[in-house]
């Protein structure tokens, strides 16, 4: 197993566990609980105990609220998370597997279950997030590939998490990107009636740059809706995080209808800066 994987079963590794596994538990929601319109906080869910966010490690560095309370719609519980950690857990009837790798749209694999994507410019991390999600299903963990060298996934490539859900790792945009992919990922976002959440990585380390903006435009022009991902956390130091995130959110603000107001930031790795 990878060393960077190894981190997600170290307890000592806590606070990184967190920063995927709340994006763990946005997954396990059910399609019908949209989570862009109807998950403000309730007076009594505001004193549940949330679970820990690495945006809220960035909060006493600035004094304004870097997500507006309003904004906040998505604040899981420690047991909320725990509980969508178990659904990543390979169990008798509960098959964590691989589907099948796709370019011609005409072949999208047929199931029941709702479909979750993960987009972004070649080499955000699309596929190592996903490894770290599978990192206790070594079956579809070995499927996922991961590579320095953008424009690695050329593929759709599909996964399915009992009958819970499937997730598609998504060839990049930008450097490297496959010439069909206009025909088989844009297709796929505009036709496929499963896809219910979609995520949008962007690089933590660089912030949103000129591919990232064709990316986010391409979602807005096709109208659906999706949820910002930080990526590479673990690279820069927080005061860089912060500037980074800062302008996303900005650009976010301005320049977008469809994408959810709250972030979310993760690391793959181990290694932080501080
Ligand atoms: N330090 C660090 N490196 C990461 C992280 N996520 C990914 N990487 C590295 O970034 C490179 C690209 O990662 P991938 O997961 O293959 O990226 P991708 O978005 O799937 O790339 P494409 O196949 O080009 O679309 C690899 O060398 C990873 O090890 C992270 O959270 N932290």
């Amino acid at each position: 197993m990878r060393k960077s994987v190894c981190m997600f079963l170290s307890p000592l590794r806590k606070h990184y566990q967190k920063s995927w596994s709340v994006l763990k538990e946005i997954l396990t929601r059910k399609s019908s609980q949209n989570i862009h319109t109807c998950c403000s906080l309730s007076a009594s869910e505001t004193i549940r105990k949330v679970a820990s966010n690495p945006i809220m490690d960035l909060q006493p560095y600035i004094s304004i609220p870097i997500v507006p309370e309003g904004d906040l719609v998505f604040q899981p519980t420690e047991e909320e998370v725990t509980a969508g950690t178990q659904l990543f857990i390979p169990k008798p009837k509960h098959d964590i597997r691989f589907i099948k790798s796709v370019v011609d749209l005409e072949k999208l694999p047929y199931y029941k279950v709702p479909e979750v994507a993960f987009l972004g410019v070649s080499n955000v991390g699309k596929s190592s997030l996903i490894q770290a999600m599978f990192s206790k299903a070594i079956d579809a963990f070995n499927k996922v590939s991961v590579s320095k060298k953008p424009g690695h996934t050329r593929t759709l490539r599909f996964f399915q998490v009992g009958n819970s859900f499937s997730l598609v790792d998504m060839p990049g945009y930008g450097e490297n990107m496959p010439h069909h992919y206009v025909s088989s990922v844009e297709s796929y976002l505009q036709t496929r009636k499963k896809l219910v959440r979609s995520f949008l990585l962007i690089n933590g380390e660089t912030g949103i740059h000129e591919h990232d903006e064709i990316g986010i435009k391409m979602m807005e022009e096709f109208g659906i809706p999706y949820i910002l991902v930080m990526t590479k956390i673990d690279k820069v130091s927080k005061s860089v995080l912060l500037k980074n995130l800062l302008s996303l959110m900005e650009y976010r603000k301005k320049k977008t209808h469809y994408c959810l107001a709250q972030p979310f930031m993760v690391s793959s790795v181990e290694e932080v800066l501080v």
